[in-house]
């Protein structure tokens, strides 16, 4: 939880004023009591009302001044907590941000939702509670002996027994409530969980008609969550009624004890009062510490789970990478016997994969699901690193390039079409921000999806909603084609994202990529063997290895795999034209 607190570095003098206000206040309410002794014993005892009003002025003065310091105190506390959320929330998704797809999909993306919103935010009210509770409860409980053994150093002693008594109940209260709010705070992150996959998903779970099982799933969680809630607050129920009736015990005793003093004119009726105000003041203290190390408590499970992120070291760097220079003569990508396998796996995804794709070529990846075609692509702009061999692009092994230099040769249309809510515009400039209306429409021309958006009533202004809600599968697609190609890239890596394309379109799309793409090195990974059978290269991918390399013709001759896709995609005149 320490490591954390770095980042209240720039919020030092809050940190500091927060606190001290909180002490001042509490100076105030330790002074409460005094002056309702000297209106007990010296207002009321000789009938002097104006002193007793002079008295109650001072007293609501003292109110004000308290509540001036509880409230600048608040302001700093304030300040300095959601300065410190703030920090540690851009510095944990810059720290994200580095890590590869291969460390995000060990810890998965929900989790790190989780940890950027709910942890965090309890990270920074525990800071808040801490800046202000830390050091005022304390010090009300030593300055209330303190004040009460001015007044009376034998009746002090029954504060003794109380304070240690009423200390032992929270603690035992707290130490078996605590690890129940843990055991909740589990729970809860699996309801989130579980309501964040049907809210994702409600759309197959209502074609699957699975509803019904959903929502048994959601009960037996929330019925769990409820009874571990009611359990864990049976057991806090008791704090305040526990502690009463020990205050009041120790109130009965002072007032048994200190009846005689009062009689024999040992000590006065004020000061008898003062002394009950101030174990209530104690009462107090304790139960807002109760509060106080609860959320300590809270804080420091957050803390263990965002420090475990940051703990993991992105493997996938480009640390120390300058600037490199093309070799314009080598190939513009080149795979020199890779193999890949994700986490650390022992079972490769890829085998001894090699290959090369030459400047304005265009190169075809198909085999089955799951034969390696996206992970293959997916080594390009090192989104992974191979676990041996090399994959270059223009003649440098990638691991040598800074990300930006690699990525801006590179443009990507992946497999799941996301957009981002914005204008179609603001989309369309992803790539290269500075791309102009022009530049724009060629590239929308070229992916088949300038009608589209040209029937929109707001055009290239179009609003698009999160996630490209408010546009069809195909339009999605042909938007995410687009935006790959804006600003020219040198390398185009498009995987599987005509899926959704009816045929008409899909082979327009293809036309326009073969006319209109010139010196561009364009992937195009398809399960479709219409997308890839007119390209310059096809590679046959089967169990992560390669079967077969070639022109549609060549391969159809030659690998057996590729034939057999042919023959159950192809009519029976194209396989003839074929052969
Ligand atoms: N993120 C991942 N973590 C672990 N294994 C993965 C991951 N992604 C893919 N794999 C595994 O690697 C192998 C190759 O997957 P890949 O996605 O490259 O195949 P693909 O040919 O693109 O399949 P599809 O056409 O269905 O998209 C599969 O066995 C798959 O289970």
């Amino acid at each position: 939880m320490f490591r954390l607190f770095r980042y209240l570095k720039n919020y030092k003098k809050e940190s500091v004023i927060g606190p001290l206000f909180k002490l001042i206040e509490a100076c105030f309410e330790l002074a409460v009591p005094v002056v309702m002794k000297r209106i007990i014993d010296i207002g009321i005892k000789n009938e002097d009302m104006p002193y007793i009003l002079r008295m109650g002025g001072i007293m609501v003065l003292l109110g004000f001044l308290g509540l001036a310091c509880s409230l600048t105190a608040q302001f700093f506390a304030a300040k300095a907590s959601v300065g410190f959320g703030t920090a540690l929330r851009t510095d944990l998704l810059r720290h994200i941000d580095r890590l590869s797809y291969s460390e995000i999909d060990k810890i998965g993306s929900s989790t790190l939702v989780t940890r950027m919103t709910s942890d965090i935010n309890t990270a920074q009210s525990g800071v808040n509670i801490l800046l202000r509770l830390l050091l005022r409860s304390p010090f009300i409980v030593i300055g209330a002996v303190i004040m009460a053994f001015t007044i009376s150093v034998k009746l002090t002693l029954i504060f003794l027994v109380i304070a240690p008594c009423l200390a032992f109940v929270i603690y035992k209260i707290m130490s078996i409530t605590i690890p129940r709010y843990k055991h909740i705070q589990k729970t809860l992150d699996r309801t989130n969980l579980l309501t964040g996959e049907s809210l994702s998903g409600a759309r197959v779970i209502r074609a699957f008609s699975r509803q019904q099982d959903e929502e048994k799933d959601f009960d037996k969680l929330t019925e769990e969550l409820t009874d571990l809630q009611i359990k864990a607050g049976r057991i806090n129920a008791l704090m305040n009624p526990l502690t009463y009736v020990i205050v009041n015990l120790g109130i009965a005793v002072l007032l048994k004890a200190s009846a005689h003093q009062v009689y024999n004119g040992v000590i006065t009726q004020g000061e008898v009062i003062a002394l009950i105000n101030y174990m209530n003041q104690i009462l107090l203290a304790l139960l807002a510490m109760a509060i106080l190390v609860t959320n300590i408590t809270k804080m420091q499970a957050s803390a263990i789970r965002i420090n475990d992120v940051f703990d993991i070291d992105p493997t996938v760097t480009d640390d120390g990478n300058t600037e490199v220079t093309a070799d314009t003569s080598a190939p513009a990508v080149e795979f020199r016997g890779v193999s890949f396998s994700y986490h650390d796996s022992e079972e490769y995804a890829l085998e001894d994969i090699s290959f090369t794709a030459n400047r304005g070529e265009t190169i075809g990846i198909i085999g089955g699901t799951g034969s390696g075609k996206s992970s293959v692509i997916n080594l390009i702009p090192r989104f992974y690193d191979a676990s041996k061999g090399e994959v270059l692009v223009d003649g440098i092994d990638v691991k040598n390039y800074p990300f930006r230099q690699l990525r801006h040769k590179i443009g990507i249309v992946p497999q799941r079409a996301v957009l981002f809510k914005g204008t179609v515009r603001d989309n369309m400039k992803w790539r290269d921000s500075s791309a102009d209306d022009e530049e724009i429409i060629k590239a929308l021309k070229l992916a088949q999806a300038y009608d589209f958006v040209m029937e929109k009533p707001d055009k290239l202004d179009e609003m698009i909603h999160q996630g490209g809600k408010n546009l069809s599968g195909g339009q999605r697609q042909r938007l995410t084609i687009a935006r790959a190609f804006v600003g020219h890239p040198e390398i185009v890596i498009l995987d599987d994202s005509a899926s959704a394309l009816d045929l008409a379109t899909d082979a327009r799309l293809r036309k326009a990529i073969a006319e209109q793409t010139g010196d561009m090195t364009v992937f195009i990974v398809s399960q479709r063997i219409s997308s890839i059978k007119n390209v310059d290269k096809i590679i046959v991918l089967d169990d992560g290895k390669i079967a077969g390399t070639g022109t549609h013709r060549e391969l159809y001759q030659s690998c057996g795999i590729y034939r057999e896709i042919c023959l159950s995609q192809l009519s029976e005149k194209e396989v003839r034209e074929i052969g």
